[in-house]
């Protein structure tokens, strides 16, 4: 009986719950925390904007100076982006640039295009005027603490950081930040006609992609990716790899900073030369099926007491495997990466699926309507590097028609 999908990524969750549980923080430069998890609660340092500031290039003004009908005021002298600037007097407009400080006593921003003249004076000239309309207090104006006050919650223990969090950090004045260890994977893709990308093709030799597909994902996901290169069909060939990283079953060797799982890729089926499978005859690791296509054939366990994830050879069926079990096994356990986003959408066309297997296809979702890319096999790579999404057919879903409902997970 294939085991179902939730029950497998349960299974890959349990399997990391302890290896999670033994990492550290770690202090890292900002661009080395992309995509990992927040260790701690984070406080603002400063508030945002730091002080107020003007939202326009225009004039600095007391509003009060101005009435209904507009006045005509002296100009001050000018106040560029980082200047700190003097207090403005009554009666005067100061020339101010956007992010420019605004002098104390000034209240408001009237932009350039509706002051007359509407160019700036030269910065010498003597005497200058200008004529502006009546202006509200706290116009253009960008007041201190308005985005987040010093001491407030900036970010929670736990937050991904992506693009937007990093550069909340840095506005902040922060130079690196408290993360949660990433795990360490070691990646071994498998088989003999597994060939490594720009070498010459032999006759009956495929390139490796699956290093790259998964190394690839792993590292979007906050993962750090230790590749061997690719083993070949032999077990001890893959043992030998395999102990050379990991040590031997006393926990002799595999260096100073050992990996926290161990993933394969390939000779998890039926075949006659099933490299894993072989390799991994005397230690703890289950194969079985998951009622999943593709994706079916998975190995689980541990090797030399560090956790061992199996993934069949199908490049769609590596990927699958991990955003099916890996990815939010991890999101789960450790925090990082986020869930995938997971919208409904319409069918372009309709389709069919196995009975009793849970279906991953592959699609393009715009405007609510998902549209499949290539056919179910998951040898498909090019249709894989057109889809933004993976479309879930549940197992007792087998036929559906086209306008119908489903659950997608952007990509
Ligand atoms: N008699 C059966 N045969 C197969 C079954 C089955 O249930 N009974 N399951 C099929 C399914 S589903 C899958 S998925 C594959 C899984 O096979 P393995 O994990 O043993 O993988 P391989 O046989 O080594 O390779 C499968 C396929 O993928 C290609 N491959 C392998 N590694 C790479 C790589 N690094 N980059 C690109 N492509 C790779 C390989 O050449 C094969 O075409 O088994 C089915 N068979
Ligand atoms: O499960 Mo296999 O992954 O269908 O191709």
């Amino acid at each position: 009986m294939p085991r179902s999908v939730a029950a497998h990524r349960q299974a890959v969750a349990e399997l990391l719950t302890a290896v999670t549980a033994r990492k550290a923080t770690l202090r890292v430069p900002l661009m080395d925390a992309l995509g990992k998890a927040l260790a701690v609660d984070l406080h603002a340092p400063l508030s945002l904007p730091p002080f107020a500031n003007s939202q326009m290039d225009g004039f600095a003004v007391r509003s009060a100076d101005i009435p209904d009908g507009g006045a005509k005021l002296c100009v001050a002298a000018p106040v560029p982006a980082g200047a700190a600037p003097a207090a403005l007097e009554a009666g005067h407009a100061a020339p101010i640039m956007t992010g420019a400080m605004m002098p104390e006593g000034a209240d408001a921003v009237v932009p350039i295009e509706k002051a007359t003249p509407g160019t700036f004076p030269d910065p010498g000239a003597l005497d200058a005027e200008v004529e502006l309309p009546v202006v509200e207090p706290g116009t253009y104006v960008r007041h201190p603490g308005s985005d987040i006050e010093k001491g407030a919650l900036a970010l929670a223990a736990g937050t991904v950081l992506g693009p937007s969090q990093l550069g909340l950090l840095a506005a902040l004045g922060l130079g690196d930040v408290e993360i949660r260890e990433p795990l360490r994977v070691l990646l071994i893709t498998t088989g003999d006609e597994v060939q490594e990308p720009g070498t010459e093709l032999a006759a009956g030799k495929i390139y490796d992609s699956n290093g790259t597909l998964l190394e690839a994902a792993m590292r979007q996901a906050g993962l750090e990716v230790v590749r061997t290169g690719i083993s070949d069909d032999q077990p001890a060939a893959l043992l030998a790899v395999l102990q050379h990283h990991v040590g031997d079953s006393d926990g002799n060797g595999g260096g100073d900073n050992p990996v926290d799982v161990i993933v394969t890729t390939g000779g998890v089926s039926k075949g006659a030369y099933e490299v894993v499978r072989l390799a991994m005859a005397e230690q703890p690791v289950e194969f079985l099926h998951v009622a999943m296509q593709p994706g079916g054939p998975q190995g689980l366990g541990a090797f030399n007491g560090i956790p061992f994830i199996g993934f069949p050879g199908n490049p769609v069926s590596c990927l699958v495997s991990f955003e099916m079990f890996l990815r939010p096994a991890l999101s789960h356990v450790a925090g990082a990466p986020s869930p995938r986003s997971v919208l409904r959408a319409r069918l372009a066309a309709p389709l069919t699926s196995p009975q009793g297997k849970h279906q991953v296809r592959r699609g393009t979702v715009a405007d609510g309507v998902v549209r499949m890319e290539g056919g179910a096999g998951s040898h498909l790579v090019h249709a894989l590097a057109r889809a933004n999404a993976l479309v879930q057919i549940p197992a007792d879903v087998t036929e559906l028609a086209e306008g119908d409902e489903v659950e997608v997970w952007m990509l």
